[in-house]
């Protein structure tokens, strides 16, 4: 059985002020109580993540963990203003998303670099998100399958069967903070999609990976997306800076 996960990606959010309050919230929600079996992070901007590994570790309900929103393709050396999976393993980052779809759009990620940043992720203990989706456009010319199967194609053939230790979050991007949200079914036949095409690599590493949602999630429609049989979580961002929203997300 996949564990179902739940991810708040803050992106460009946050003080520490509203961090320490958005913490004490949720661990004190989360100690009442939380549904078996799931999994829930919170992904920081960097400069927090020691502030927020802290706050996590002060909590006695031991469910969150910690990520963060992007790593480096390199070990060390000149790049300036990378920060390495060997630095987020260091301040107790248990995940880190790669290929957001606002890092492939802004700063131009290509598959081939989100492919190498994951793989320096695990060789560091450190699960990646790795994000796909396909664009309005793409989706209004019926291309969608086609575009999230060829991001899906090079994380296959870089990553093979270490594939089985990372998550692929399907977050399309017309759905992205924009309050559109694929219905539960879309989503569904997206996933199954993905699943279908990792079993042609591996019938093992498809069973195994978690897929998540992401675009527009909040508590009113978590339920249904997450009883999907191939929807195994989601990466959650405008809902997940209210604490409160966050927690009834995880209750889906
Ligand atoms: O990009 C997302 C999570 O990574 C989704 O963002 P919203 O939940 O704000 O649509």
């Amino acid at each position: 059985m996949r564990p179902l996960i739940v991810i708040a990606n803050w992106k460009l959010n946050g003080n520490l002020k509203s961090n320490q309050d958005w913490v004490q919230v949720v661990c004190r929600g989360m100690e009442k109580g939380m549904p078996a079996g799931r999994k829930y992070v919170v992904c920081p901007p960097f400069p927090y993540l020691a502030q927020c590994a802290d706050l996590i570790q002060n909590c006695s309900a031991a469910f969150l963990s910690l990520g963060a929103q992007d790593v480096s393709r390199h070990e060390t050396g000149a790049f300036t203003g990378e920060v390495s999976a060997a630095m987020l393993k260091e301040f107790a980052c248990a995940y880190v998303i790669v290929g957001h779809s606002e890092r492939r759009q802004m700063h131009g990620e290509s598959d081939g670099l989100i492919a190498e940043k994951a793989l320096q992720a695990l060789d560091h203990g450190v699960t990646p998100v790795i994000c796909v989706g396909e664009t309005a456009d793409e989706r209004n010319s019926g291309r969608e399958v086609e575009i999230v199967r060829s991001q899906v194609a090079k994380l296959v053939s870089v990553l093979q069967d270490r594939l089985a230790d990372c998550l692929i979050a399907y977050e399309p991007v017309w759905a992205i903070g924009t309050g559109k949200v694929a219905s539960a079914q879309v989503a569904q036949d997206m996933h199954r999609v993905i699943r279908l095409q990792l079993a042609e690599f591996d019938e093992d590493v498809a069973s195994h990976v978690g897929i998540l949602y992401g675009g527009s999630v909040k508590p009113d429609n978590a339920v249904e997306l997450f009883a999907m049989p191939d929807i195994d979580g989601g990466l959650i961002g405008g809902a997940s800076l209210d604490p409160q929203e966050f927690l009834a997300i995880c209750q889906a």
